[in-house]
């Protein structure tokens, strides 16, 4: 077994099973605490929510609490192995919500009939949350789930490795374009994956100004062209029958190449078949499409990321779905829309050009991080991104009219 097997397991195992647990936030010693706490007392909030159901938020934890939730048919790149098997994805969701946000997260996972009866189960559940992050949520049946559950619940629904991964990937790719000298609309863009991640991760490109043209999208039967019979949910709105029919063909030339599809897909040819100076994220986890030792042996001109942590350039969800959720549910935000999404890729892309603090130098293990090819994005443990994400996306909900309470005043 190696090393870091052993050690991700034992950090799992021990000192108690699992990520997370739940901590009290009043006091239940004596007779009168429980008094308060439970009956007699507790009837009072319950009559008041009865009468007014936004008094959940004043009298419960509603406010603060998230619920991560999946049904473990696209854990992580490791696919389809059912919800218990997503459950330490879900608890480290959880870890990192309350790591960096302050949100307290629960995970739940959902074994299911068909799409109607998972969206049945979270719409009937979602009044107890104040936002419901979906996770791991194989294609195309997220976009169904997702669309669904944002029509018929409260409170802000998000699907992260939709919406995440393309706010991350966004911002991150904004910044490796600036320094090699490349512009989005005129960058030539191959995303191999063609499921929750890639379509949203285009749509996102194409919002901040990438042309839908100059995008390849690659599933496991190669580009999606038009001649395909089996091109399912979003697949068709990405049709591009202009020249390549291959992963190998739709790499020459390329500038970008966006990976969210599994471990290993890649080879040094089709590295050395782009452009000159391009970006090359591989964002598949945990084992990226191509490694960067691997992209570093063939070019030296490259910007590379991963979703990986012990890499440069982390292009991974973790830097946005805090954050964004943080801002979200400080101005108890509707629903979360493009103008939010769009605030957060702004931010992530401008604190990245900012000189780093010195203990978020040392928290990456590295002593000069500056803007430049390795390090297009902040790190997760900078405690500049709550504020900055944070604050931009509520700002975002007040101006685009979803927000339900004003800017709080930490944020002015
Ligand atoms: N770094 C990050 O923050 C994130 C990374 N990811 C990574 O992206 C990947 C996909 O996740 P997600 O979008 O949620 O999953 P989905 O199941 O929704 O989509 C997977 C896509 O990858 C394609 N694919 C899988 N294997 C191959 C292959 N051998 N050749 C070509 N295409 C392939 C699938 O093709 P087809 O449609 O033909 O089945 C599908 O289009 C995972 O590895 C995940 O870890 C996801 C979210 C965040
Ligand atoms: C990071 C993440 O959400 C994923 O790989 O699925
Ligand atoms: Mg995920």
């Amino acid at each position: 077994m190696s090393e870091l097997r052993q050690q991700a397991l034992d950090y799992h195992a021990f000192p108690v099973p699992g990520k997370i647990a739940i901590q009290l936030t009043k006091p239940a010693e004596t007779a009168h605490d429980l008094t308060l706490a439970y009956s007699p007392g507790v009837a009072e909030p319950v009559l008041e929510i009865a009468a007014n159901p936004d008094e959940a938020y004043r009298y419960t934890a509603k406010a603060n609490l998230v619920a991560v939730i999946t049904n473990g048919t696209a854990i992580l790149g490791l696919g389809n192995l059912g919800p218990l098997a997503a459950k330490p994805v879900m608890e480290g969701k959880a870890l990192l919500f309350k790591r960096f946000a302050g949100i307290d997260a629960i995970d739940i996972e959902v074994s299911h009939r068909d799409n109607d009866d998972f969206i049945r189960t979270v719409a009937n559940i979602a009044d107890s949350f104040g936002g419901i992050n979906l996770e791991d949520i194989k294609a195309p049946e997220c976009f169904v789930i997702e669309r669904a559950l944002i029509e018929c619940c409260d409170v802000p629904v998000f699907h992260d490795d939709q919406h995440g991964t393309a706010i991350v990937t966004a911002a991150g790719l904004l910044n490796a374009l600036e320094i090699q000298g490349k512009s989005l609309p005129d960058a030539r863009i191959v995303c191999l994956g063609a499921g929750a991640a890639g379509i949203a991760c285009m749509d996102l490109l194409i919002a901040c100004g990438a042309r839908r043209e100059h995008i390849f999208m690659i599933d496991r039967h190669g580009v999606i062209r038009s001649e395909r019979t089996d091109l399912n949910g979003e697949k068709p709105r990405f049709i591009n029958d202009s020249g390549p029919r291959t992963l190998h063909e739709a790499m020459q030339q390329a500038d970008v190449f966006v990976g969210v599809s599994g471990p290993d897909l890649v080879s040094d040819a089709d590295v050395a078949a782009m452009a000159p100076r391009p970006v090359i994220f591989a964002c598949s986890n945990p084992d990226p499409e191509i490694s960067p030792e691997r992209v570093r042996d063939v070019r030296s001109d490259a910007i590379m990321g991963t979703g990986r942590s012990d890499y440069p350039n982390q292009i991974n969800n973790v830097l946005c779905f805090p954050f964004l959720f943080r801002g979200a549910l400080d101005v108890r935000a509707r629903r979360i829309n493009t103008e939010m999404k769009k605030a957060a890729v702004d931010a992530l892309r401008l604190l990245a050009h900012q000189p780093v603090p010195i203990e978020v130098q040392a928290a990456a293990g590295v002593t000069d991080l500056t803007f430049g090819p390795d390090y297009v994005i902040p790190k997760p443990m900078d405690p500049r991104l709550l504020p900055v994400v944070a604050r931009a996306v509520a700002q975002a909900a007040v101006s685009s009219g979803v927000a339900r309470l004003s800017l709080p005043d930490r944020y002015r």
